[in-house]
């Protein structure tokens, strides 16, 4: 601990910095308030015009371009509004705790000592000129997190520099008081950690910018690598540092790259709600969130895809099939490239369909094939599919022509009113022209025009394309693993025929299908994303990463998860991980980086989880300490219902919220109806909840609770019965998401997944047996 005399001078130094922060607090709402009278004044004029235009003469293309012009007036009036509405949101939390740490810095050739102060933000002073505090990403601060005393080597824009770190001090800032400092030898001392793990936990996740560890640093300050893998073991950090990451590159590549140009594929809905907070806390935007199900909802409209909890909540996942196992491996994607490969060369054709209008066949599957087949055959299929769709525009033209003279459209005219008539004559009046006949022959031909657009849509967007039919084309002739006989071939094709009659696709499918659809028609591409995370890595099929990475081409990839926490999929080892993904995805410059320290959970707990793994001992608990996870076997239906309430309402007396999980959504119902008697806000959650309660109790299958964690975590039911075999990645998700207390109930004789090792981890309450009473 720091003299009190030095408190005294470093509180000082608060104090006049927070009146910095307050004086710019003045100036920076008073440019709000100009600002908003800006923003106000042309969007007042863009509506004006908006308005008079779009009746007169929306045709026009000058009248579009001045509007379009108005348009981004206002946008960019409301963008810079939103900038300094975020700078006054990061001065306001700068004033709460304007930073957490100092460093003395010394240059190798010079005897002056400087000292900088670093923060959530960068600050300057009044004259510009000065900084009093320094950006946490700012290249100079990696000093802080990196270093212990003496030299420090590291990165700036010229290359990499050392300096000599002298001294390094750790504040906790609250409301403007100094609550704790001291001076540590370490990379950021135990004391600031431990406080921070102690806390409870609140319905957001927390930003750790005051405690970042030295090899979470070197994640996310990684820029060189364009597949970054992060294999952390549970509670390791890794969404933290994830999100971190995001937050550095922003400030890294302020110039070049924006919130909107990053994607998270993130495991569930609430998870996505529960790191929403991080990113605005650190005064940047939140990235794009996408989870899997609905990447693939918006993909396949019109079918219900499967998703990976629909396929474990069936239990159909527990024995992979080998049809399965093998659309989803790189095998099938290189399977997707070679059939294209051998339509382009003509020894498989192109699966058309009749574009139809009304009930009748307008361009006939075979006619298009003929069109098709008539392009250079040199050309790519992509380049053939575009001048096929040329060609057929043309048709549609002439056609359209022909149509205008037919009797439906005649009848179709003399049905409109005036004002239809009216709009479509567009920016035609009578006099325009000569007669009559004249004018009535144009109406019919815009007439035709427009009710024909529907077929050039369907021309524009490949709708004479069956790619479904294609990819049952593409199965057929799948030189198949032999493994895989034909009866299962046939079986396989036959389930996805007759899933699509009813709409339904299986999951499996969908990265070789979407392949297969892209690489035909040259599309799918998305080249405007630079970054794409996915959380909970072993989640992905090898086949849908490779689809990620085919869709979005110009992205670095950061991939995070923890192999031991598989819940859909077998174990995976790391190193062998990184080979074949680096060498899937083309990677120029992977790199694999492994945590081992776990934070989240108390001692006792991180203990008990590791002891489930055969290699554990990999695994470092972090030191502090808590309560041993208890056990309590019960053997009887009503005991066990009888100690789960027991239980839940004795942690709802020191945890504002519990957390109950459980193996899938059929024993979640069990254990709502077992409590809702008996425990006030119970709470049930589903894979289409986005928000987690902040009291009572929570009940989710655990494949929800993914990335999640909780005060106090309940696990309903341990029983060899119910977790089934292999539940070893289960049992390891659910102790791993308690933080402070975890309770297990069993059911009946505890699950094989328990080693003798975590057994004797735990304290064991054993109620008695029928027998034994
Ligand atoms: N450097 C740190 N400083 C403070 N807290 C940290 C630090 N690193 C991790 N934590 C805390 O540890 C907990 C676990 O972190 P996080 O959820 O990021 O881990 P994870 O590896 O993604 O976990 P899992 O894979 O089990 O979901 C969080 O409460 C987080 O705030």
């Amino acid at each position: 601990m720091v003299a009190s005399q030095e408190k005294a001078i470093e509180q000082a130094r608060v104090d006049q910095v927070i009146d910095a922060i307050d004086q710019q607090i003045e100036q920076a709402k008073e440019a709000i308030a100009e600002a908003h009278r800006e923003t106000r004044a042309v969007e007042k004029n863009y509506g004006e015009n908006a308005s008079i235009n779009r009746y007169e003469v929306d045709d026009i293309a000058e009248s579009r371009s001045a509007l379009e012009q108005q348009r981004q007036l206002v946008a960019r009036a409301t963008e810079n509004e939103d900038i300094l509405k975020r700078q006054l949101a990061t001065l306001q939390e700068l004033r709460k705790s304007p930073y957490f740490g100092r460093i003395q810095i010394k240059e190798p050739e010079s005897n002056e000592i400087e000292t900088l102060y670093i923060g959530v933000a960068s600050l300057m002073n009044s004259d510009k000129n000065d900084f009093l505090v320094y950006d946490w990403r700012a290249p100079i601060s990696s000093v802080y997190y990196n270093g212990t005393l003496g030299p420090v080597t590291y990165q700036t824009p010229s290359g990499p520099r050392t300096v000599e770190l002298v001294q390094k001090r750790q504040f906790t800032i609250e409301n403007g008081r100094i609550t704790n400092m001291f001076d540590t030898n370490e990379t950021v001392g135990d004391e600031m950690l431990q406080a921070a793990l102690g806390q409870q936990n609140d319905q957001f996740m927390q930003n750790i910018v005051a405690t970042i560890q030295q090899e979470q640093n070197d994640i996310i300050r990684n820029t060189s690598s364009d597949l970054l893998i992060v294999q952390g073991v549970a509670g390791s950090g890794k969404t933290s540092t994830m999100l971190q990451r995001i937050a550095y590159l922003l400030y890294h590549s302020k110039e070049s790259l924006n919130a909107d140009q990053i994607v998270l594929f993130s495991p569930n809905l609430l998870f996505s709600q529960y790191i929403s907070e991080v990113l605005p806390s650190l005064g940047e935007r939140n990235m794009r969130q996408v989870t899997l199900a609905g990447f693939l909802k918006r993909r396949f409209e019109g079918l219900n895809v499967e998703t990976i909890f629909d396929r474990y909540e069936e239990g159909t996942d527990d024995q992979v099939q080998p049809t399965q196992k093998f659309l989803e491996s790189a095998k099938a994607m290189q399977s997707v490239r070679d059939y294209v490969e051998t339509i382009k060369h003509g020894q498989h054709s192109l699966v058309f369909t009749d574009i139809n209008f009304g009930d009748r066949v307008f361009f006939s599957a075979d006619h298009i094939q003929d069109i098709f087949n008539g392009q250079p055959a040199a050309l790519s299929i992509a380049d053939r599919l575009v001048r096929t769709k040329n060609h057929l525009i043309r048709e549609l033209q002439k056609r359209s022509r022909i149509e205008a003279k037919k009797d439906w459209i005649q009848k179709a005219l003399n049905e409109l009113d005036t004002q239809a008539i009216h709009r479509l004559m567009g920016r035609h009046s009578i006099d325009d022209f000569a007669d009559e006949q004249a004018q009535a022959r144009y109406l019919s031909r815009r007439l035709a025009h427009n009710r024909l657009r529907i077929v050039a849509d369907a021309i524009y967007n490949n709708y004479f394309l069956d790619h479904y039919s294609q990819y049952a084309q593409f199965l057929k002739q799948i030189n198949w693993p032999k493994e895989i006989n034909e009866n299962a071939q046939t079986q396989l094709i036959h389930d996805y025929q007759r899933g699509l009659e009813f709409h339904q696709l299986h999951f499996m499918h969908t990265a070789p299908l979407m392949y297969l659809r892209d690489l035909i028609t040259g599309s799918g591409e998305n080249n405007d994303f630079q970054y794409i995370f996915i959380d909970e890595m072993q989640d992905y099929p090898t086949a849908m990463l490779i689809y990620l990475h085919h869709t979005f081409p110009n992205a670095r990839f950061t991939i995070l998860g923890d192999s031991e926490q598989a819940l859909f999929y077998p174990l995976q080892l790391p190193e062998n991980l990184l080979r074949t993904l680096a060498q899937d995805l083309q990677a120029k410059k992977p790199r694999l980086i492994t945590l081992r320290q776990s934070y989240r959970s108390t001692t006792e707990i991180t203990n008990f989880a590791k002891a489930l793994l055969p290699d554990g001992d990999q695994i470092h608990a972090f030191t502090r300490h808590g309560e041993s996870p208890v056990l309590k076997m019960c053997y009887q239906q009503t005991e066990w219902e009888r100690q789960l309430q027991e239980t839940v309402n004795q942690q709802l007396t020191k945890y504002p919220t519990v957390a109950i999980l459980t193996k899938d959504q059929e024993q979640a119902q069990q254990v709502y109806h077992a409590l809702y008697r008996h425990v006030n806000h119970l709470h049930r959650l589903t894979s289409k909840d986005v928000q987690l309660s902040h009291e009572g109790v929570v009940i989710l299958p655990t494949y929800l609770a993914k990335g999640l964690e909780f005060d106090s975590v309940v696990l309903a039911d341990v029983s060899q019965k119910t977790m089934g075999p292999a539940a070893t990645g289960l049992l390891y998700t659910m102790a791993t998401r308690a933080m402070h207390n975890l309770t297990l109930i069993s059911n009946g004789p505890i699950a094989d997944a328990f080693t003798d090792q975590a057994t004797k981890q735990l304290i064991i309450h054993r109620q008695l047996s029928e027998e034994e009473r």
